[in-house]
């Protein structure tokens, strides 16, 4: 069974530079793991210290049981893919394919058999003769993929391995990544700041931020129930609208309207309403949570425009998306947001304040119930 773990692994460069701060995660086989977070938080140094390029600080990295923490790279029995593809320019595809198996004194039929068959698995047959200064930089990328995948190592570590590629080329390239690391046991750990790389690639995301980690979960959940504001406003595009908003009791105040907010056992004065643009609609009379405002800006993005709408008596905006030619500048709109959709965080610690919204029901909320059909009355407005 192959695995990984992180066992409390810090990095301390200077005492004002640590960008690995007691991070401890298990990878296990067939898992596909990101380290997602903005430039600085600490991702490339936590890679490092898994592939032995760096020794850590404090704390372990355990591959298969195995204590690896003061092993060289070399004995790590660790592939590696670079941004910037390492290929020796020299060589053609397919000695670029084969050098860490002849460095291991791999018996040749099977190096043969290894290349042929990581090459036809990657579409690189009609590429072997060509040297890496021949190619386009998808065509190098696979050729960097198929070194690592040819040593059928125990773990593969990726390092932002699409961002020299176009955005045409990135998403080709990422959807074969996809495919080509599900039939993959070892697990994998993939370096990236693009949340679509992480959304769509992995089987659990790292969030980090200042070396410390955020949120560890699989992708849907880290979309769906951010562990705090940090997480919030970093994965998701268009970015969530995070408002800082006082509170009367139970409701937090958006200009003229009230949002119910879950019941807690102390009310903050203060806290911060999450809700992303997709989950923000133009009004119906059903809707129990609406707010109105004059729409000042509209972003056509295609099949939507994203609007923002500055909220009556008040200079909070908020951001909606909705169908393209649903709304003009300058309208006046009135907005919902569904209490499922909301998310609530401390102001202080920027912590979720609750569990998911969807265990709201309208009596949580203290709204009125739908009975026999009827519809309450229309609006939690003041
Ligand atoms: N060898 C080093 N000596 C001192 N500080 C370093 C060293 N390597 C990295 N750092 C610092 O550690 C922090 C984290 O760097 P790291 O490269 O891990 O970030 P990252 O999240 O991968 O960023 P990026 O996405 O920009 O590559 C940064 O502040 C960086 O300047």
């Amino acid at each position: 069974m192959a695995n990984l773990e992180l066992i409390n692994l810090n990095k301390t460069y200077t005492p004002k530079v640590i960008p690995v701060k007691d991070i401890s995660i298990d990878v296990e086989e067939g898992e596909f793991l990101t380290l997602l977070g903005p430039s600085g938080c600490g991702k490339s140094t936590l890679l490092r210290l898994i592939a032995g390029l760096e020794p850590p600080t404090r704390g372990k990295v355990v591959i298969n049981g195995r204590d690896v923490s003061r092993v060289g790279p070399g004995k790590r029995n660790i592939a590696m893919v670079f941004q910037s593809y390492a290929l020796y320019p020299h060589m053609t595809v397919a000695d670029n394919i084969a050098a860490g198996l002849k460095l291991r004194k791999m018996p040749s039929d099977e190096i043969r058999r290894r290349v042929d068959d990581v090459a036809q698995k990657l579409g690189l047959q009609s590429l072997m003769d060509r040297k890496p200064g021949q190619m386009s930089g998808g065509q190098r990328q696979r050729v960097a993929l198929a070194r690592a995948l040819v040593r059928q190592p125990d773990v593969f570590l990726l390092d932002e391995p699409l961002s020299n590629l176009d955005a045409l080329l990135r998403e080709q390239v990422r959807a074969d990544l996809k495919q080509l690391f599900e039939k993959q046991q070892a697990p994998v750990v993939y370096v990236t700041h693009d949340q679509t790389e992480a959304m769509t690639l992995s089987s659990k995301v790292a969030v980090l931020y200042d070396g410390n980690l955020q949120q560890l979960a699989p992708p849907q959940e880290i979309y769906t129930r951010p562990a705090n504001q940090f997480v919030a406003g970093f994965v998701g595009s268009p970015q969530m609208n995070l408002l800082t908003l006082s509170c009367q009791g139970n409701q937090a105040v958006l200009g003229e309207f009230r949002i119910p907010m879950p019941n807690l056992p102390t009310p903050p004065s203060q806290v911060v309403l999450g809700i992303r643009p997709e989950d923000v609609h133009l009004a119906t009379p059903e809707d129990r949570v609406t707010v109105q405002g004059r729409i000042f800006l509209v972003e056509n993005l295609g099949m939507q425009n994203l609007i923002s709408v500055m909220v009556k008596g008040s200079e909070v905006r908020i951001r909606a998306l909705l169908p393209a030619h649903q709304a003009w500048e300058g309208e006046e709109v009135s907005l919902s947001m569904s209490p499922q959709a909301i998310h609530w965080f401390d102001v202080q610690t920027g912590d979720r304040i609750q569990n998911h919204s969807s265990e709201q029901t309208p009596q949580s909320l203290g709204l009125p119930s739908i009975e026999n059909g009827s519809i309450p009355s229309q609006r939690q407005l003041t």
